[in-house]
Formats: structure tokens, sequence, C-alpha cells
């Protein structure tokens, strides 16, 4: 008969034990291998034995590639993979963070940071099963989300990735991954990697751990906090996601107390993988070795010592793979890196791929290319876009309400002006398309805000969209408009590029907010991956939204002005007055914000 671990209804474990005894110390670390997708040729992988391979820095199989390009690229390198002596399927995993952003026509969620304002788990797992429909359409079985981040700081470029500061906010929305990988069959089960079906992917609760915690939000840095406060503010959402049955788990760029994540046993191995008893495997974060030195890959072994005796199982080298296994191999023969430990990092990858299925499938299913971009999904991504807005303003003290804004006006027209009125880039935000997101237009299908006041108003009302009008063009005109719409914010970054000490509302917003509301009545739409300063013109604004980074339904922000839907989402994150105020987050002995975590108006569809 064939070898058992070949067969399918020999129990997981029996499996996973047939194959590691059969396994070389070569074809172990190929396992423990992920390399980008740039140098995953044929060859490199079935030479390297490597087990998983990633979309990072930037490749895509082509400009606008359709799903079916992304399933041909993915089966060139499975088919590598299975060529092998033992034949164990690669998995190949992407940063499918709010939809499947780097795919061209995919379906663009909000950010998490607008998805805490929602307060709804059974929202998320709706979004999670859409997601991973999407990413199966493409043949890619492991996403690198959710980031279970509880930002404390909105200094952080990487805040709008976070659900929210609160911890127990963010345990809620963790039920995503149930929707990434499937509900959890209640009882048994605990701990171990579960994947219910072919239509779910296997997920990554990122980063291990207190990656929200870094001092002032600088990215990749120190998080200074006692055990206790670790425990209270950023474990949190681990204990949801091992419940759930995380498949994976990565590892922070950030330090603890001084110490490298990626270097921290007691973190990683004793408490992670033996207190808390996660069965599934950690993955470091791109270059998370070589960045335990600095300079980084100053001394790689040592690195590779360090990285993999805190207990990293996998590692996203993502270029490096022959120095990693040439290295990883003088480290295991000269008995630095027992090869318990080896052992170990393969076993738990293998349950993962055993449980994924992989083995069984490690083709696309490719009757599943339809879901990408679906319009069933699209109405989802909508519903959350109008939950997520948050209204901090409507109407000026002693006046009537501003929202919902009536769809016909009378006799005057309506001015939509604004840098981020009409850029789809900028309301998806970072990680769409590329990694540091893009502006402009035609970046993928998507509707934007300004399509979305076209649509709603009724026909024949006019609608005057100028980007950046002229001061004194608004003050001769000031009479034609009944109101004015004025959508500005933040373009799109991710990680380092987002830090930000000031987080004023970048030029020409506040001045647009001055010329525009200083003379019209106005509704700003605020399109940022965070509170901004806002405090100087609070005064001038009639009505204020929050709409964070909405992604491709730009509709669902016209929804609820025109007073489709009502506004329903409350702060995800406290909005401080003044910089000089960070950190404040809700619970603070010290908090004096401008609006409270929580807090939000409601209007009532009309
Ligand atoms: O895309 C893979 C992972 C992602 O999942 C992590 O959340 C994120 O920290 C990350 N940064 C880089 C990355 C950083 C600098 C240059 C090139 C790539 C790569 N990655």
């Amino acid at each position: 008969p064939g070898a058992k671990y070949k067969d399918p209804k020999q129990p997981l474990n029996t499996r996973v034990d047939d194959l590691l005894r059969r396994m070389t110390l070569a074809e172990k670390i190929g396992q423990m291998s992920q390399i980008d997708q740039e140098n995953a040729t044929a060859d490199v992988i079935s030479n390297y034995f490597i087990g998983s391979v990633l979309r990072g820095g930037g490749s895509v199989p082509a400009a606008d590639a359709p799903p079916e390009a992304w399933v041909k690229m993915v089966e060139g390198i499975q088919r590598a993979a299975l060529s092998t002596r033992l034949g164990i399927p690669v998995m190949f995993g992407i940063d499918a963070v709010h939809g499947h952003g780097y795919v061209y026509k995919a379906t663009v969620f909000p950010h998490n940071v607008g998805l805490g304002c929602t307060r709804d788990p059974e929202l998320a797992k709706k979004i999670g099963a859409a997601v991973a429909l999407e990413v199966r359409a493409t043949g890619i079985p492991f996403i690198f989300a959710p980031c279970l981040a509880v930002c404390r700081d909105p200094r952080w470029g990487r805040c709008y990735e976070s659900f929210s500061e609160d911890p127990k906010l963010v345990q809620q929305m963790a039920s995503i991954i149930s929707g990434f990988q499937g509900e959890i069959p209640t009882g048994g089960w605990r701990g171990a990697p579960f994947i219910a079906s072919q239509h779910n992917v296997a997920a990554c609760a990122k980063h291990y751990v207190g990656d929200g915690g870094t001092a002032s939000g600088i990215n990749e840095n120190n998080t200074v906090a006692t055990f206790h406060e670790l425990l209270g503010i950023h474990m949190p959402p681990y204990y949801n996601a091992i419940i759930q049955g995380v498949s994976t788990i990565m590892v922070s760029y950030s330090s603890w107390n001084g110490i490298k994540m990626h270097a921290n046993r007691f973190l990683v191995t004793d408490f992670l993988k033996n207190k808390l008893r996660f069965r599934g495997f950690v993955i470091s974060d791109w270059l998370g070795l070589d960045r335990i030195t600095s300079p980084e890959h100053a001394d790689y072994p040592l690195s590779i010592k360090l990285g993999i005796l805190a207990g990293i199982d996998m590692v996203m080298i993502p270029y490096q793979y022959v120095e990693f296994r040439d290295d990883l191999m003088t480290l295991v023969q000269n008995g630095t890196i027992p090869m318990s430990r080896i052992d170990d990092a393969v076993r738990r990858i293998l349950r993962v791929k055993f449980t994924l299925g992989l083995f069984e499938n490690p083709y696309a299913d490719t009757s599943l290319v339809g879901e990408l971009g679906k319009q069933e999904h699209r109405d989802l991504a909508r519903e959350a876009v109008r939950r997520s807005l948050v209204l901090l303003k409507n109407g000026k003290p002693g006046e009537k309400p501003l929202l919902p804004l009536p769809k016909k006006a009378h006799g005057g027209s309506i001015l939509v002006a604004g840098s981020h009125a009409d850029d789809l880039g900028s309301q998806c935000g970072g990680w769409t398309i590329k990694w540091q997101g893009m502006t402009g237009n035609n970046l993928t299908a998507g509707t934007t805000i300004l399509d979305g006041i076209k649509s709603a108003v009724v026909p024949g009302t006019d609608v005057v969209f100028s980007e950046n009008p002229d001061a004194g063009l608004i003050q001769q005109n000031r009479g034609r408009f009944d109101y004015a719409i004025v959508v500005v914010g933040e373009h799109p970054y991710a990680e380092t590029s987002g830090d930000n000490l000031n987080l004023t509302i970048p030029a020409p917003g506040p001045a647009i907010i001055q010329n525009v509301c200083g003379s019209i009545k106005c509704v700003v739409v605020l399109v940022s991956g965070r509170p901004l300063v806002v405090e100087p013109y609070i005064g001038i604004i009639d009505a204020l939204v929050a709409a964070w980074l909405p992604g491709t339904e730009g509709k669902g922000i016209s929804d609820v002005l025109f007073g489709d839907y009502g506004f329903t989402g409350k702060l995800s994150r406290t909005w401080f007055r003044s910089v000089d105020q960070l950190p404040m987050n809700v619970g603070d002995a010290h908090y004096h914000p401008l609006f409270p975590f929580g807090f939000g108006l409601e209007t009532k569809p009309s």
C-alpha cells in the first residue's frame, strides 16, 4: 500500500509522524523556508524543497492580472513542489488584509480601524468568509491576516490595521478568523489548527505580541510594559485566535522591554506554545530574523540561532534561501540547534498543510474564479462601509442637524470639494494593488465617494466637483450652493512610511475646509487611517464624518450621507484634541479627548 502520510484516512498525527521520519535534514529545512515569489523558480522550489512562497514586496503575475493568471502562477510553483521526492505541497501566502487587496478587481473592504467601529463580530465573520472565497479564486490557501494589534498610539503607521485601542473590541473582531478558516466545531479541537473546507484559507494572527504598543508609535520599535500590562492589553486577542483554531501566528518586528520578539523564547515557546498550547506554526516577519541584529543581517548565523531557538517554525527569508539553508544545516550539525526543535517546527507546518487539505487538493478549484469581486461581496463591503462611518458633529450649536442631506437641492447646486472625493486609491489606503497603495482611479474596480454622491441625488441635481476650489470663486458663488461636501484626508501609506508625529490633515485639506466651510454649509468627510487634528476647524464645520479607509465601495458613504441608512458607527479609537496628549486611551486616568472612545452620533434613515 502507499505511504501512510499519503492516505487521508489515516489520523492526522500518524500522517505527520510517517512523513517526518522519512525526511532528510535538507527537506526539513526546506519546509521551514518561505521565499518571495520573485525567486520561486521551479528549480529553486525543487532543489531547496521550499515549503512556502509569498507574494511580498511587489511581484504580481502581470499588471491587472485576472484570477486565472494568479491560478496559473501558483500552479507552476505547486507542480515543482510536487515533483520532489516526497511530494510535499507548497503553501502560497499573501496579505489579504482588507480583502484580496493586491489582486486587480478584488473587493476591497474597509481597513480594520473602520470595521472596529461596527462592533459586529458576525459582520467580521461574513467578511472573512467572503475574503476567503476571493483568495481561493486565485488558487491561494493562506493569508497573513488578521492583524490583531491593539494600537495604543495613532502616530503608528500601522494603526489602521488595528481594530481598536481596546483589547476587548479587538477580541470581538478577531472572530473574522472563523470567517477566513470556517467555524470550529464546539468542544474538542482546542488550539489545534482548523480549516473547514476548500472554500476557506489558513489565517495568520499577527504580529505577536505588543506590535501596537511601540513607543510613540515608532514602527518596529520597543514596547515598554510589565508582563501584567502586556497580558492585559496586547495578549487577549491571541486567546480568541487560538480558541478559533488559528493556523499560524506571525511574530512582531517590535521588541518587548528591549528584547526582540523574534528572539523571545519565553513569549514564543514557553508562553504561546506551552502555556497557551498553540499547535499551529509560528512564522517570522519579512527579514524578521535578519533584524534581530543591527545593522540587519550583520550576523545571520546568530539571527537564525536566536530565532529558531525562540520557537519560530517558518522563516519568511525571503531571498537568502541558500544562506539560510547552509547556516541552519551547520547549526543543527554542530548541535547548537537540536533536531527536536527542527522536528517540532516541521511537525507544526505539516499539521497545517494536512489540515488545509493541501495533500489532497494541491491545486486551485477553478470553479471559484467568479468569486473575485463578486457583486454579493461588494454589497457586503458597502454595508461594512455604511456601518463603519462615525458621525462626530451634526449641526452647529442651536442649528438644526445638517445630515441626512436632502437628495434634492432646493434650487441651488451641491458643491463637492477635496482631494479625496474622487480618488479610489486614497479611499482604499495601503495594501492595495501595491504594498504602499496608490492614488488615482485606475488601480482597480470600485466607486469613488463622488460617484456615490452623483448616483444618490435626484436626477437633474447640479453637482459641482472642484478638487481644490479657489477661495475667491467660493466667495463670489456662495449663494449658488445649498451645501458642500468636503472630502479630505491622508494619502495611502503602509508600515514605517505611515509613522507621523503631527497627525495634521495633509495640505491642502485644511485650506479647503476653511475656504468652503467658511462660506457654505458643509459636511466634512475625513478619509484617514486614524484620528487626525480637527479641533482648529471644528467650529466652522457644520457636520463631520470619520470615514476611515473605506475601500472600493464608495457608495456606502453616500448611502448614509443622504439618509438611505442611518449613522450607527461608534469610535474604535479615542479622538485626541492634540498630539501632545498621546498616547491617550480609554481607561487612562488623564482622559480629555475631543471625542471619546465609543462616541458616535446617530441619525435615522430618512
Ligand atoms: O507581506 C508580508 C509581511 C506582512 O504580512 C507583515 O504584516 C508586514 O510586517 C510585512 N512587511 C513586509 C516588508 C517590509 C519591508 C520591505 C518589504 C516587505 C512584509 N511583510
